[in-house]
């Protein structure tokens, strides 16, 4: 069954990814802890959003729990995205629709080979959407496109995953991912975290390359910086489990100026 088909016949404008009444809760050794809680989110195709929120207000959880990590349990809301219930799907499934999640603190595989890691899930994802896959020539000509446009040397596909990478040097290697699978949703969790100011600008150039009507991103960062560069369409203030506030991109200036304190204290 090709995902994408189903999805495509049975999305509307208003339904690319909405959030309702989230509540999920994870095992905190023994005991249920719950850290979204009432979370509404609604991303339209085509746009860029913004979370920014104080540290442990849950953002992090919201991108594993729309990636589909198995840690957490929904207890309550919904997730559509293009149409389906995004959280009845497995993550691979989630994958082959077109979520994409860059991760705040990159995994290493010790023993897996960059371009093999690469290649492999390009292909799985190109399989489960009907499409040819990449054989190793049409592999490396589109991995190499890449690299360079992200400014890292092809040596690093020669590496084993993430090992030994500079904090920098792992970030880029997710936008090198997201790039080479395409994704209709891009959560990039805190991806400019560790990144030098060229570095910042090249991955935000990455993301604003892909930008169009079959690209959308969530951006979960702390600083205005890259959204100097990532010009999102809204902004949103995330603490204690919701969405306390939402806005245009002057929210993100007012947070860097003033902090969260007005609207923490609105949200009282
Ligand atoms: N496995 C876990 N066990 C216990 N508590 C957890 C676990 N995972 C997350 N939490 C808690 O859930 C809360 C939300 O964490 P999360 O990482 O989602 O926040 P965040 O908004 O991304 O924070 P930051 O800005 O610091 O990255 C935190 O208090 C965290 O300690």
């Amino acid at each position: 069954m090709i995902l994408n088909d189903i999805a495509d016949r049975n999305m509307t404008m208003t339904d690319f990814l909405t959030v309702t009444n989230l509540r999920a809760r994870i095992d905190d050794n023994g005991t249920p802890k719950e850290i979204l809680r009432g979370l509404d989110l609604e991303i339209p195709p085509g746009e860029v959003h913004a979370i920014m929120g104080p540290n442990g207000s849950g953002k992090s959880t919201l991108s594993y729990v729309l990636s589909g990590r198995e840690e957490y349990e929904v207890t309550e809301g919904s997730v559509r995205f293009k149409g389906q219930d995004l959280l009845a799907l497995e993550p691979d499934e989630r994958a082959a629709l077109g979520v994409f999640l860059a991760f705040q603190a990159p995994v290493e595989l010790p023993g897996v080979n960059n371009a093999n890691f690469l290649r492999t899930a390009v292909n799985a994802v190109r399989r489960a959407r009907g499409e040819a896959e990449l054989d190793a020539v049409g592999f490396l000509k589109a991995v190499r496109a890449e690299t360079k446009r992200l400014h890292m040397s092809d040596e690093m596909l020669k590496r084993q995953v993430n090992v030994g990478f500079s904090g920098g040097e792992k970030k880029r290697n997710e936008v090198l991912q997201m790039r080479m699978l395409a994704p209709s949703l891009a959560i990039l969790d805190e991806t400019d975290s560790g990144l030098d100011i060229d570095a910042l600008r090249i991955v935000a150039d990455g993301v604003n390359s892909l930008r169009g009507p079959d690209f959308s991103a969530l951006v979960i960062t702390h600083h205005q910086r890259l959204l100097d560069y990532i010009h999102p369409d809204r902004v949103h203030v995330m603490a204690q489990g919701r969405i306390i506030h939402s806005g245009g991109p002057e929210v993100a200036h007012e947070l860097e100026a003033k902090g969260y304190a007005r609207y923490l204290q609105a949200a009282a």
